[in-house]
């Protein structure tokens, strides 16, 4: 249940979106839309999805602009190979067009369908990649309850398939993090896959109650529909008449009937996902039904990885936005609540940066936060001071002129020693005040954490692991295109680089 029917975001052909070059559109659904796109230096493919912060009664605002915020933390934080990966989130400043100023976009890597579109497509019968798919969506379940989160609206439109062959679970609108056994959502949902229980939840201040086991229970839906050529395991010609029919077997009114055509290992474990009652079914965590997965679908069950990284609860561009637009409610901020912008740091992180460095105090935390919200292990609190000391000594108010390419002068300003022009491409909003600043401290650090997470992330694309921090802070001093084209740390850079790597040593907790 989203807005119905919404009209879709037009994005002109060629429009820049920070460095993605927006190109043709793959889709809408009723929360905004989705374009093709690829990065202007590299030509990297990604997707580009529009979150609406227009239209609407002042109810549906309110519960849109919460969706967006759930969606861009989630998708942020988030990090396992069967989610999809998130670049960067970016608001859209653009005045002259209204209709796209103001909106949020997230940066996603490009996948080729959705499992909703396969399903569709098949001619009937189980989908021959069936149990490897299921596979991947039970995994990146699993990591999503390892980490006490809820995707709260599994379903294949929301399951992308890559071109590779990757299974990607996508979509965080309604995503929520635990509050002990359960979390809290806005009432909305896919009526063809939320649990019986959820119409009976009373809906309060703080939205519907959501447990794991709901999304235990849309696998058990996806898994019987992947398996049976599209069939929904409750009969019915409507979406409504099939939750009907949910409820009734949840009241012990009606049998489950799984259709014959589902092998029977599968309709094992498909019924202990539609146990009727939550209780019942969260004897089935998401671990174990990774696993179960795993041995039907013949694949080694391997356990849940944890995040490369734990990340904050981040509020990155989009987000204060919202907040500072005083529309982002307090639920934005599911564990803390309140919804004030300071985030928590876990203890773990501010291990990165040796106690005793000499890196300013007041500096530190927008440091550590801002390595936090990258998922690459080499951009750590104690690069991003080395880059910042090698950059500008930690002067607040540094301003330097240098010659650039060709030949012309170029100014850098700020402790980040940013240039406007490329800053304006990477501006994220480190201090939540809804506006971004290279002069301004945590801005300047978050947008050089946005652009040194990308830049990690191209060079491992492009084999250049080797010195990954001298690689880094070359590319912040020239950029990514010259030390790809190069190889390695480029000449002119040796210099600068090996400063960065000194300092790196020295922050290193
Ligand atoms: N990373 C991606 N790569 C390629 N296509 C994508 C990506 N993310 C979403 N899409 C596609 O874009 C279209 C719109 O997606 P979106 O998530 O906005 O809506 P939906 O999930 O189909 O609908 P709703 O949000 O109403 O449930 C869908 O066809 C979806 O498969």
């Amino acid at each position: 249940m989203g807005l119905g029917s919404t009209p879709p975001i037009t994005v002109p052909y060629g429009y820049r979106v920070g460095f993605w070059r927006i190109n043709e559109p793959i889709g809408s659904g009723s929360w905004g839309s989705v374009y093709a796109a690829e990065h202007v230096e590299d030509g990297t493919r990604a997707a580009v999805k529009f979150l609406r912060t227009d239209l609407l009664t002042p109810g549906q605002r309110g519960a849109m602009d919460e969706r967006v915020a759930r969606e861009v933390r989630f998708s942020l934080e988030a990090d396992h190979q069967h989610v999809v990966r998130t670049h960067a989130a970016h608001t859209v400043r653009d005045p002259e067009r209204p209709g796209l100023d103001g909106l949020t976009a997230l940066v996603m890597d490009r996948a080729e369908h959705n499992l909703q579109e396969l399903i569709a497509g098949a001619p009937g019968g189980p989908l021959p990649l069936a149990p490897r798919i299921l596979h991947g969506v039970a995994a990146g379940l699993a990591h999503l309850h390892g980490r006490g989160w809820v995707h709260g609206d599994l379903k294949p439109a929301n399951v992308l398939l890559a071109g590779d062959g990757s299974v990607w679970l996508a979509d965080f609108g309604l995503t929520a993090e635990l509050e002990g056994t359960h979390a809290y959502v806005p009432p909305l949902g896919t009526l063809d896959h939320v649990p019986p229980e959820w119409w009976s939840e009373r809906t309060g201040a703080q939205g519907t109650k959501v447990r794991p086991s709901a999304d235990i229970w849309a696998f058990g839906v996806v898994a019987h529909q992947v398996l049976s050529g599209g069939l929904h395991p409750f009969p019915g010609a409507t979406a409504r008449a099939r939750a009907l029919a949910a409820q009734a077997y949840a009241r012990g009114a009606a049998p489950l009937r799984l259709d014959a055509s589902v092998p029977a290992g599968w309709r094992e474990l498909i019924a202990e996902c539609l146990r009727p009652d939550h209780a019942a079914r969260a004897r089935l965590t998401g671990e174990q039904l990774a696993l179960r997965v795993g041995e039907l679908a013949g694949r080694p069950a391997r356990p849940v990885r944890p995040a490369r990284r734990r990340r904050l609860v981040v509020l990155l561009a989009a987000v204060a936005t919202l907040l500072a637009a005083g529309t982002g409610s307090g639920l934005l901020l599911a564990s803390g609540g309140d919804g004030a912008p300071g985030p928590e740091l876990p203890p773990s992180s501010a291990q990165d940066l040796a106690a005793g460095a000499d890196v300013p105090a007041a500096l530190r935390p927008h440091i550590t936060n801002t390595a936090m919200r990258c998922a690459d292990e080499a951009v750590t609190p104690a690069l991003i001071a080395a880059i910042l000391k090698a950059e500008s000594g930690f002067a607040t108010d540094a301003h330097r002129v240098r010659r650039g390419k060709d030949g012309i002068a170029v100014q850098e300003f700020g402790v980040a020693m940013w240039t406007p022009k490329v800053f304006r491409d990477w501006a994220t909003d480190g201090d939540g005040d809804g506006t971004t600043d290279y002069m301004s401290p945590p801005d300047a650090i978050a947008t050089m954490g946005s652009y040194l997470c990308y830049l990690a992330r191209s060079f491992r694309e492009h084999g250049l692991t080797d010195d990954l921090p001298g690689l880094l802070a070359s590319a912040y001093r020239t950029s990514g295109k010259v030390v790809r084209a190069e190889g390695g740390v480029p000449e002119r850079t040796r210099g600068h680089a090996e400063r960065v790597r000194r300092f790196l040593v020295e922050f290193s907790g």
